[in-house]
C-alpha cells in the first residue's frame, strides 16, 4: 500500500469509528472531528470544527447536555481546567456525562503542539465496575457481620478488639472488657423453640447496643455470648456500665404472643493495661463469668 492510500484507509478508518477523534491546533481551535466526536459533544459538526476549547466547553456549560462540568461558574472551572489541560503530552481520563455515559479521553499532544483527542465509551465497564464495587462492600459486610443479631461477628470483633488496643497501648490508658451471657438460655430455646430463642438474642442486642457509648465495641462472640471491649474505662465505670445493663436486661422481658418470657444475664467483666493480648481479656473475663454463673447468675462478677 503506498502512503496516499494509507492515508486514506486510516482517515477511513477514523471517519467511520465508533471512537470520538478531534484535533486541536496548537492555539486549541478544533480542526477535525470526526461523526462521533460531534456527536458526544452535542454539537453539529460542521459547526463544531472551527471552535476554540474553552467556546465549546462554554457551550456544553451552558446547554447542560454531553460532558457533566460540576461548577457552578464555566470561567472558574476553565480557569481550573487550564492548569492541567497541555500540562503533559499525554493524558488519560474518565469522564462523566449528563446523561450517565462515562467516556475515556486520551489526549496526545505532537511536536507542533497539535492535540489528538480520542474518546472511548466505556460506560459498560463502569458500571460493571460499580456493580463490583458495591458487591465486594456487600461481602465485606456479610463477612464481618453476625447475620442473626447484625452486630460485629466474632471475626470482626477481635480485629476492632486488636486495632483499639494496638491504639490505647500508645496512650497507656487502662480498658476494660466484657463478656455478657444469657442464663438458661437452652431452657428458652427448648420451651418456646429456636425461633423465638433468635428473636430473644436480637432482643438483648439490642438492649446491650443501646446502653454503651458510640465508641464502645460490642460483637457476637458464641451463641448467646456477647463481648463488650470499652476503651479507657477503669473498673468501677466499667462495672457500673454493666451493672445497668444487667438491670435492663432484667428488667425488659421479651413478650412473644401472650407469654412473657423473663431475661437475665451473667457478666465477666476484666481491667487490664492496653499491653494485653485479646486472648488474655478473654480468658479472664471468662472465668469472672464463670464465677458470676457459679454465683447464681443474673449478676456482675470483676476477675481477681
Ligand atoms: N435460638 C438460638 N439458640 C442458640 C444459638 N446459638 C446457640 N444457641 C443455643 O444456646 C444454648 C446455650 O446453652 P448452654 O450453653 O447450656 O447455656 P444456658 O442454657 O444459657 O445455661 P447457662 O449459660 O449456664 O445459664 C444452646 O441451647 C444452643 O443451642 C442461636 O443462634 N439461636
Amino acid at each position: 500500500m503506498n502512503s496516499e492510500d494509507l492515508k486514506n484507509t486510516l482517515l477511513n478508518f477514523v471517519s467511520n469509528s465508533q471512537d470520538g477523534y478531534g484535533i486541536y491546533d496548537e492555539n486549541d481551535i478544533l480542526i477535525y472531528s470526526n461523526e462521533k466526536f460531534a456527536s458526544v459533544m452535542c454539537v453539529p459538526r460542521d459547526k463544531i470544527v472551527g471552535m476554540t476549547f474553552e467556546d465549546l466547553m462554554r457551550h456544553i456549560f451552558t446547554v447542560g447536555q454531553g460532558i457533566n462540568i460540576e461548577a457552578d461558574n464555566i470561567e472558574s472551572w476553565l480557569e481550573y481546567v487550564r492548569g492541567v489541560r497541555r500540562s503533559r503530552k499525554f493524558r488519560l481520563f474518565e469522564v462523566d456525562f449528563t446523561d450517565g455515559r462515562w467516556f475515556l479521553f486520551s489526549e496526545q499532544i505532537d511536536d507542533k503542539g497539535q492535540m489528538l483527542v480520542q474518546l472511548k465509551d466505556m460506560t459498560k465497564q463502569k458500571l460493571l465496575e460499580k456493580g463490583l464495587e458495591s458487591s465486594v462492600e456487600n461481602l465485606k459486610e456479610i463477612a464481618l457481620t453476625d447475620e442473626l443479631t447484625r452486630v460485629a461477628n466474632r471475626r470482626s470483633f477481635v480485629t476492632s478488639v486488636n486495632t483499639e488496643l494496638s491504639r490505647c497501648r500508645r496512650t497507656g490508658a487502662s480498658m476494660s472488657f466484657l463478656i455478657f451471657d444469657l442464663d438458661y438460655f437452652k431452657n428458652i430455646n427448648d420451651t418456646y423453640g429456636h425461633p423465638i430463642g433468635d428473636k430473644v438474642l436480637i432482643h438483648i442486642t439490642q438492649l446491650i447496643s443501646k446502653s454503651l457509648r458510640a465508641y464502645d465495641i460490642l460483637g457476637r462472640i458464641g451463641g448467646e455470648e456477647f463481648g463488650v471491649f470499652l476503651s479507657n474505662t477503669p473498673t468501677d465505670e466499667a462495672y457500673e456500665i454493666a451493672e445497668r445493663i444487667r438491670q435492663t436486661i432484667a428488667e425488659s422481658p421479651l413478650f412473644y404472643e401472650a407469654t412473657m418470657i423473663s431475661l437475665s444475664t451473667s457478666i465477666g467483666l476484666t481491667t487490664k493495661g492496653c499491653n494485653a493480648r485479646f486472648e488474655e481479656l478473654y480468658q479472664e473475663a471468662d472465668q469472672a463469668l464463670y464465677s458470676a454463673k457459679e454465683g447464681g447468675r443474673n449478676q456482675v462478677v470483676v476477675y481477681r
